[in-house]
């Protein structure tokens, strides 16, 4: 009897999440103020970094910026200083735990707690895996996926004590499906996915439910990170490569909603469900008609491989 009420509770649980979620594609609910919160960016010296340093300051949030680029991030700390906020940059290369763990215990040290980490740096080898050394395939796992481990380590502890905070992963695309010449990233954006959303499991079963989640997967952005990218011209027409500020700005609202998980644009999640759904054989007749599974060849033909921490490097 208890198994059958509790069945049916589910069921109407399950019916009032998806017509919620059905109702908010139309009508956004009212945004969160994030007003005086701390909040650390990763990868701030960065395109999205800068725009998503830029966004929390507008919303009034105190900034703290971590970057291995120390010029591109103290940049980024100037123009938002402009507009009104406490900002510190620290230089924090994220490849290394100790690095990260040094760098977080400075910030509690002279900033003070942190309730907002957006852990947004990223990078991508941009070679064939037999032609790509060890070190660069093994620095996208660190980056992307380790990282999250220690960032999350170093400030979810005060963020359980006040049950108050919120924890942003910056994915992608390829971390829900996959394509060719890139098996370092998608690595890691799988496992920046799989880390995320087990983590959202353990704080709503530990009832930490004042630390909120999102999940931010978007498609190509025009930032330069995978330039030559690109999919079949006339498909090209539906689905262009997102703007830098769009991509930002739709991730801040998913944010100010407490929304758990964001993909831009929204018909990113077509090829995420058919992924689930069709056989291997059928999702790969559809990426070659949309050039979905040769997208990346003129990328790494084209890069010239940056190496960690601002370096470049001819490929
Ligand atoms: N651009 C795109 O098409 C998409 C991007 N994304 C994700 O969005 C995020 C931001 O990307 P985007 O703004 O385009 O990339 P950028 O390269 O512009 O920004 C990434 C920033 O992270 C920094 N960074 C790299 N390695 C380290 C490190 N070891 N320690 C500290 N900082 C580091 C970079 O520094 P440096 O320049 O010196 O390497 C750079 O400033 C990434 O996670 C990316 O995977 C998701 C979907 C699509
Ligand atoms: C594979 C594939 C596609 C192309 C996806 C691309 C090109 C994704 C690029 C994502 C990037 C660059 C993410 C960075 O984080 C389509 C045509 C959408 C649908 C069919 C399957």
């Amino acid at each position: 009897m208890l198994l059958i009420v509790e069945l049916l509770l589910m069921l109407i649980d399950v019916t009032y999440y998806i017509l919620r979620a059905v109702v908010r594609v139309f009508f956004h609910p009212r945004p969160k103020s994030v007003d005086g919160e701390l909040c650390l960016i990763t990868g701030a010296g960065g395109v999205l970094g800068r725009l998503f340093a830029l966004e929390f300051a507008k919303e009034g949030a105190r900034l703290v910026l971590w970057d291995c680029d120390t010029v591109a991030n103290e940049r980024t700390a100037q123009m938002a200083r402009k507009q009104g906020v406490e900002v510190r940059a620290y230089t924090v290369d994220l490849s290394k735990r100790q690095s990260v763990y040094d760098a977080a215990e400075k910030v509690r040290a002279e900033v003070g707690d942190v309730s907002i980490l957006v852990n947004n740096a990223g990078v991508v080898a941009g070679r064939r895996l037999l032609e790509c050394p060890d070190e660069l395939l093994e620095r996208t796992l660190l980056v992307n996926c380790h990282a999250l481990f220690w960032t999350t380590k170093a400030f979810l502890p005060q963020m359980k004590v006040r049950n108050h905070g919120h924890i942003v992963t910056v994915a992608s695309a390829l971390g829900l499906f996959t394509t060719a010449c890139v098996e370092d990233y998608c690595a890691s954006k799988f496992g920046a996915v799989g880390f995320h959303e087990s983590l959202a499991h353990e704080l709503r079963v530990e009832n930490n439910d004042g630390i909120k989640t999102t999940l931010v997967c978007p498609y190509i952005v025009d930032t330069g990170m995978f330039s030559g990218c690109e999919i079949r011209k006339e498909i090209r027409k539906l689905i262009p490569p997102l703007e830098p500020l769009y991509t930002v700005q739709r991730s801040m609202k998913a944010i100010l909603a407490d929304q758990e998980m964001i993909c831009i644009p929204r018909i990113i999640y077509v090829p995420f469900i058919a992924r689930a759904l069709l056989p291997w054989e059928a999702n790969v007749v559809v990426y070659r008609f949309m050039g979905g599974d040769k997208c990346m060849l003129p990328f790494i033909k084209n890069a010239e491989t940056k190496t960690s921490c601002g370096e470049s490097q001819a490929s």
